[in-house]
């Protein structure tokens, strides 16, 4: 793996995503090592992380891709995912989307109303084509996770009702341009205990029985993403707990009935081989605290700010812990919610010395923006 040390790092104008292709292609091992004996598909969820250096690694292991867009449809064939192996979620699909996904010949849409599967058969039926569907089911999981990234309770916006289900699959199983291939599940990311993942194959096993009970044969399920990481000690835990995970879904889901299960981790795949470089910019003395004022801002890594995540933060320029100072880590951006630590420990600190914000592979260059008209962060692979 990659060593974080200040004369080893690239020269390059901070601030600046790093990833390690070592750490990404022995994750990206584990995973293959643990589904191989198992009818099991994973796609990765290009919305943690759609840098194309880092789509090109993971498409080249021989992975599908999961999107959320049009454009990362177009992000994903261009990497060289195969096509039908894509997969393709969203509540607010746009006609041009439903179109682009039909053109390119995807694997799969996740259809997340009667509403949008209505309007996929106009469309399909306009173009003369028929499109692969399951239907995301809301099954109304509590997944334990901070609640902005909670996505299988009844109150969020994802996914069909329990309750509306059977109209849904009636409706598919009827309409000439659908062909319905299975049924689509995702409760949420950043889930660090098993327990609803087994939640989540118990109710699995009870719709599957009943539809088969009714003479409606589905036996292929997604059960999305979500497999949390250990953003407290990076190097410790490097991967995430994949082994559990699988084993999870081998134990508890009911494998009589099931043909085919396909995942959509994101974060699990990604976050660990990337890292946010800063500079310090000021060691500025406050009234009772001392912030350190980084050339890296939540336009950069949005987390920390979004979700009050804390990301672990090292200075790489300066490692004597045995004399060290507590810190509000903060960035330049016109906010008060530009923080990304309080209270740290670190070394001390001087302008000048370069910071790792680690764990930053997921769902930080993604969420980017240029706020406060700043340039979009650059990245490195090493
Ligand atoms: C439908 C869907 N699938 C997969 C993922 C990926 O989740 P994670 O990065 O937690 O594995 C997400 C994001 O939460 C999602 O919304
Ligand atoms: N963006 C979130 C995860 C949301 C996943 C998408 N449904 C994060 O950084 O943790």
């Amino acid at each position: 793996m990659y060593s974080l040390s200040e004369n080893k790092l690239p020269k390059q104008q901070t601030p600046y995503y790093l990833y390690d292709s070592s750490l990404l292609k022995a994750t990206l091992a584990q995973i293959t090592d643990y589904t191989a004996t198992s009818p099991f598909k994973v796609h990765y969820a290009i919305k943690a992380c759609a840098n194309p250096a880092i789509l090109d690694i993971i498409a080249k292991a021989g992975f599908g891709a999961d999107c959320v867009s049009g454009g990362e449809i177009k992000a994903a064939v261009k990497a060289g995912f195969n096509p039908e192996s894509i997969v393709y979620a969203g509540v607010g699909k746009s006609d041009e989307e439903i179109r682009y996904a039909l053109s390119c010949g995807i694997g799969c849409f996740n259809v997340e109303s009667v509403e949008e599967l209505e309007i996929i058969q106009e469309i399909a039926a306009a173009e003369s084509k028929i499109a692969t569907v399951a239907l995301r089911v809301n099954p109304d999981i509590d997944a334990h996770t901070h609640h902005y990234i909670t996505t299988g309770l009844k109150e969020n916006k994802f996914g069909i009702d329990l309750r509306m289900l059977d109209n849904a699959v009636a409706k598919a199983t009827n309409m000439a341009n659908i062909k319905l291939c299975g049924l689509h599940f995702h409760i949420g990311s950043q889930i660090t205990t098993m327990e609803p993942f087994v939640l989540l194959c118990k109710k699995i096993n009870q719709l599957l029985a009943k539809f088969q009970s009714e003479g409606i044969n589905i036996t292929q399920v997604n059960v999305g993403g979500g497999l949390g990481i250990d953003y407290e000690h990076p190097d410790e835990n490097p991967f995430a707990p994949f082994k559990p995970y699988f084993d999870t879904f081998r134990q508890n889901l009911d494998s009589g009935k099931i043909s085919l299960v396909h995942f959509e981790l994101g974060r699990s795949v990604v976050a660990q081989c990337g890292t946010l470089i800063s500079r310090v910019l000021y060691v500025k003395q406050g009234v009772n605290k001392k912030f350190v004022i980084i050339d890296a801002g939540m336009n950069d890594l949005l987390r920390p700010a979004l979700y009050g995540a804390h990301h672990n933060i090292e200075n790489i320029s300066n490692t004597d812990s045995t004399a060290v100072e507590r810190y509000d880590v903060v960035g330049p951006i016109c906010e008060s919610s530009d923080i990304f630590a309080t209270d740290e420990l670190l070394p001390i600190t001087q302008r000048g010395d370069l910071i790792a914000i680690r764990s930053a592979g997921a769902y930080g260059e993604t969420m980017a923006s240029t706020y406060n008209m700043r340039t979009l962060t650059p990245y490195v692979i090493v």
